[in-house]
């Protein structure tokens, strides 16, 4: 893929090309991911366990050596030109890992340092401020809560001011307080125009918070979406009515209804949209009372995330092989 010049306002915060890995153990973890992610933009991947998030994540932080493809982040290519990336990168990783002996206040001035930033006292304390570790500073690493040794991986992140920054899992096991801050945090940065990606098992997050959503399954992406389009999809439910008698095809009657048979006849399964002004659930029991289909019991079901990771892994798969 061409690039544009590094750092000029058309380059990406992100553009990866082909980007693959196969683990030592043959594990496939990503298949030639292709994604550009613009300047400023939140972009959530969504996906089940064991996608490939992190995986992607580490390979374009330098964590993890892809087997194929590119990666450049504004414009810098991570491998070959990996300071120059890095510099630009803040990555809040899932498992913390950090000097347990060291303080809070020396830790993270020197990921500043580390990442090529002059000293700044007056950012270093602001950072610890906003994330409440200010009055922690002097404590050792290990002698914190696990929240609050995940705010210092925050403030390590953040603390050499980048511009694309990546969060993996960023609200797993936190409470309330931290998710809270996380997220005003998050707005702060995206004030600044600091491009943020960010993984997640929860599509509410991902609802609000990102611009556009990634769906990720089996190391394949599969779908990337605007997030209203997305949340679109998520609006469906299916209202199931157990028939008094079953029926051996949908009547001509009911054609205007998005309408299948289920088990032998004796379901009427309705798939219909909750976000559409009319659901059209009124009409359909009208339209059948009008034809005497009776019957004894129904409910609903709304369209869960994993209904929703099985469609689209379904979908995409039959578009590859129709
Ligand atoms: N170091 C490793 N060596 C071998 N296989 C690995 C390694 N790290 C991850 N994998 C495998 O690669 C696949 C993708 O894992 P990855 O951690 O990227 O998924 P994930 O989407 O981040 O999952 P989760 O939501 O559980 O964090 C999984 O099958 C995992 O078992």
């Amino acid at each position: 893929m061409t690039q544009p010049a590094p750092d000029t306002p058309a380059t990406p915060a992100l553009a990866i090309s082909g980007l693959a890995k196969t683990y030592a153990s043959g594990v496939v973890a990503l298949h030639a991911v292709d994604l550009t992610v613009a300047r400023g933009e939140i972009f959530a991947l969504l996906g089940p366990n064991g996608a490939g998030k992190t995986t992607l994540i580490n390979a374009v932080c330098g964590i993890v050596t892809p087997s194929g493809g590119s990666a450049h982040a504004l414009g810098h290519d991570t491998r070959t030109d990996y300071r120059s990336a890095r510099r630009l990168i803040g990555l809040v990783p899932q498992e913390l890992h950090t000097d347990a002996f060291e303080t809070v206040l020396a830790t993270v001035s020197f990921s500043r340092k580390l990442f090529g930033r002059s000293r700044d006292d007056a950012f270093i304390e602001k950072l610890l401020r906003d994330l409440t570790l200010w009055d922690k500073r002097d404590a050792k690493i290990m002698e914190l809560s696990g929240g609050m040794k995940r705010r210092v991986m925050i403030a390590k992140a953040l603390s050499h001011e980048p511009e694309l920054l990546f969060l993996d899992e960023p609200t797993a096991g936190v409470d309330v307080d931290l998710r809270r801050d996380m997220w005003e945090m998050v707005r702060g940065l995206r004030e600044r125009g600091v491009t943020i990606v960010l993984t997640t098992h929860y599509i509410e997050e991902a609802e609000e918070m990102a611009d556009r959503v990634g769906v990720i399954a089996k190391g394949r992406l599969i779908i990337v979406e605007e997030t209203r389009t997305l949340m679109k999809k998520l609006g469906r439910k299916t209202l199931t009515l157990n028939l008094a008698q079953p029926l051996g095809a949908i009547p001509e009657a009911l054609a205007n209804w998005n309408l299948a048979l289920a088990g032998d006849g004796h379901e009427l399964v309705y798939e219909f949209d909750t976000q559409a002004e009319a659901t059209g659930v009124p009409s359909l029991l009208r339209a059948m009372s009008d034809l005497d289909i009776g019957f004894k019991d129904l409910n609903t079901k709304q369209s869960s995330l994993e209904d929703i990771f099985v469609d689209l892994v379904h979908e995409s798969a039959a578009e590859k092989h129709p």
